[in-house]
């Protein structure tokens, strides 16, 4: 029989905006106080949204954080809301005694704050967990902004005894160590959990460890959104306490998953204060002791995965539409070659935005192919989107009369003038310019900078080459599974890409086939393998000397690169931060 209805609000907050993700949280409650739930679940720092980076130094936006979490409870209760125990994640001012505990190695200022969440009923916090784990590899930092908690805390619900934690605290040992010590029937975890190809199955794989090892259910939810490199994917989810699936929510779609669950109900004593588990004190709150009587329970739902390219392609188009509409465009602007790296973009921008909102411009010049425009136009009328032309060639010879390029500088001077010709449309019409570079350029400094490298979002910046024409594919594959125009033309997907700044010139004029580039970028800059192990997997050490020195080069372009999404385990961003200025060689 349940005992209780678990609602888990899977929602898309907004950095820095907590008047609107306070109006989100209110209206989650009423959804879930409307699907009959007895407690709702928030995910990681919903009232600020996350992460919140260096905003956490500023006592302003600590204040106006507390104020916000404060100021909740009546709100709640006003509307009617009182009897939902509802448990929202936010930031707070650390505790006198973890400021106390907290090591002085940390470097973070005294006054830090904590990434806490706190348990809301009858119109007051009841209480308050502060997150203990502060990951600091990766993309996150979040050792530099905060103190870490150091109390475990039980709630009681309906008899249940409820424990909680926040993402990175059961990415490492101990919450569910301390929840089956507590002897706790669920542990509700709150996350800001980024995107990452696989990364749902190491979700899922974990979550049903610790049930395991809690010896209680666990509810799992996560923030949803595009944040700007981060994509937040959802997947939030519900496994019992033999680590099996019980209910999932769909993957980069906002929702509130409702869920009934057949909980142990509590029998542990109250602690005395001070009791500690695992060197931990424990903190248990009574909301409500009384069972409730026994219902009809909802059936779980589980949601679809996408496929392995699916979720990658979903993610791109989420962190785009997110960067525009959190940055308040109404429109972007790519070049459009006819090449397969800007169709996708272009592909990914009209399923982000919709074709009115995006604006392609074709600037062919004295060397582009005919299949150059050609392609672009029948993208064009594949989706739908707007498509000007702007040809380069009298602009390039203006600026030849004057400045008499040659060679490489020559070939340059086009990417430029395109540049230009894209960011002078960008302020006349307010449209965001998407750079279109892909991963594998990125990685060997294989585009102009200030040239097609300008932009202010890069959609395709942590896609390999060899992923983009995947990408594409599945895309249109899709497409056709539903009846529709595939949107991208055969003859992008078929023909071998080519910059075309000088007659007949071919990418593999100057780099390796992109099977093997990609291979070799794997190896080197996936997995940090030194030059010598990425021989010995078998590549070229020719090509492999050239793939590393061009890898070496580039780090300065790939610095003043606009941000893209991350959907891989190591962007280029803050998952990999090399030095400039770095004189270390590999050995080969
Ligand atoms: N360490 C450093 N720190 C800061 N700046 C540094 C620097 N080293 C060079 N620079 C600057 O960078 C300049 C060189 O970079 P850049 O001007 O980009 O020129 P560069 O990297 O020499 O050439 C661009 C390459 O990208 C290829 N490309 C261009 C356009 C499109 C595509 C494509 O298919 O997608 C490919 C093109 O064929 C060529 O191989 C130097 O002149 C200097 O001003
Ligand atoms: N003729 C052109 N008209 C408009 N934009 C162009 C043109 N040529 C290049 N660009 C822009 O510069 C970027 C880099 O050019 P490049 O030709 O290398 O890329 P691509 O054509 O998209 O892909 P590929 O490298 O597969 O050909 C393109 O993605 C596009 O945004
Ligand atoms: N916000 C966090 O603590 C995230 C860390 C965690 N390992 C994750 O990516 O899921």
């Amino acid at each position: 029989m349940p005992q209780l209805r678990l609602a888990l609000a899977q929602v898309n907050a907004v950095v820095g905006d907590i008047d609107h993700n306070v109006e989100l949280v209110v209206s989650a409650c009423h959804d879930a106080a409307r699907a009959g739930a007895h407690l709702v679940v928030f995910p990681e720092m919903v009232l600020t949204g996350y992460p919140v980076e260096d905003l956490a130094g500023r006592l302003t936006f600590i204040r106006r954080s507390q104020e916000a979490i404060a100021a909740l409870p009546e709100r709640l209760a006003d509307e009617g809301l009182g009897d939902l125990v509802a448990v929202v994640g936010h930031l707070d001012s650390a505790k006198p005694r973890e400021v106390e505990a907290m090591p002085e190695r940390l470097g973070v200022p005294k006054n830090a704050p904590t990434n806490s969440a706190s348990v809301i009923s009858g119109g007051r916090v009841v209480a308050r967990y502060d997150k203990h784990h502060l990951p600091n590899y990766g993309v996150f930092d979040e050792f530099r902004n905060f103190v870490p908690g150091e109390e475990v805390q039980i709630v009681q619900v309906h008899g249940v005894d409820v424990a909680i934690a926040i993402c990175e605290d059961i990415w490492q040992d101990g919450p569910s160590a301390a929840a089956k010590a507590a002897e706790a029937g669920l542990l509700l975890v709150l996350n800001g959990s980024p995107y990452e190809a696989a990364k749902d199955d190491a979700r899922l794989e974990l979550c049903a460890r610790r049930a395991r090892e809690g010896a209680c259910a666990l509810a799992y939810v996560n923030l949803v959104g595009g944040q700007d490199e981060l994509v937040f994917d959802g997947d939030s989810l519900v496994v019992d306490a033999d680590g099996e699936l019980v209910a999932r929510a769909a993957q980069f779609v906002p929702e509130l998953l409702v869920t009934d669950l057949d909980l142990a109900a509590a029998t542990a004593p109250m602690p005395d204060p001070d009791t500690r588990v695992h060197g931990l004190l424990v903190d248990r709150v009574v909301v409500s002791s009384d069972p409730l009587p026994s219902y009809e329970p909802l059936t779980p739902t589980v949601a679809e995965r996408w496929d392995d390219l699916g979720e990658r392609y979903q993610a791109i188009v989420l962190g785009l539409r997110d960067y525009v509409e959190k940055n308040g465009f109404r429109s972007v602007l790519l070049g459009l070659s006819g090449g397969i790296d800007s169709t996708l973009a272009a592909a990914v921008a009209v399923d982000a935005l919709g074709a009115d909102r995006v604006f392609g411009v074709s600037n062919p010049s004295e060397w582009s192919t005919e299949h150059s425009r050609s392609d672009a136009a029948e993208l064009a009328r594949r989706t739908g989107l707007h498509l000007d032309t702007v040809p380069i060639a009298p602009i390039f010879d203006a600026y030849q009369d004057a400045l008499q390029l040659e060679g490489l500088a020559e070939e340059n001077l086009q990417a430029r003038i395109r540049a230009v010709i894209w960011m002078g449309l960008s302020n006349q019409h307010g449209h965001l310019v998407l750079a279109c570079g892909n991963k594998s350029e990125l990685a060997t400094g294989y585009s102009t900078i200030y040239g097609d490298a300008v932009g202010g979002y890069a959609p395709l910046k942590d896609v390999p080459k060899t992923i983009v024409w995947e990408l594409a594919r599945w895309r249109n594959a899709w497409a056709e599974s539903r009846g529709e125009q595939p949107p991208i033309p055969e003859n992008t997907i078929s023909k071998p890409p080519s910059a075309e700044l000088r007659p007949g010139q071919l990418d593999t004029d100057s780099l390796p086939p992109y099977d093997v580039l990609d291979g070799i970028l794997d190896a080197y800059v996936e997995r940090d393998l030194g030059a010598k192990a990425v021989i010995e997997e078998g590549f070229d050490p020719a090509i492999v000397q050239q793939v590393v020195t061009l890898v070496d080069r580039a780090e300065y372009k790939r610095r003043q690169y606009p941000p893209g999404p991350k959907i891989s385990a190591r962007n280029f961003g803050r998952d990999r931060r090399v030095p400039i200025t770095n004189r270390w060689r590999e050995e080969l």
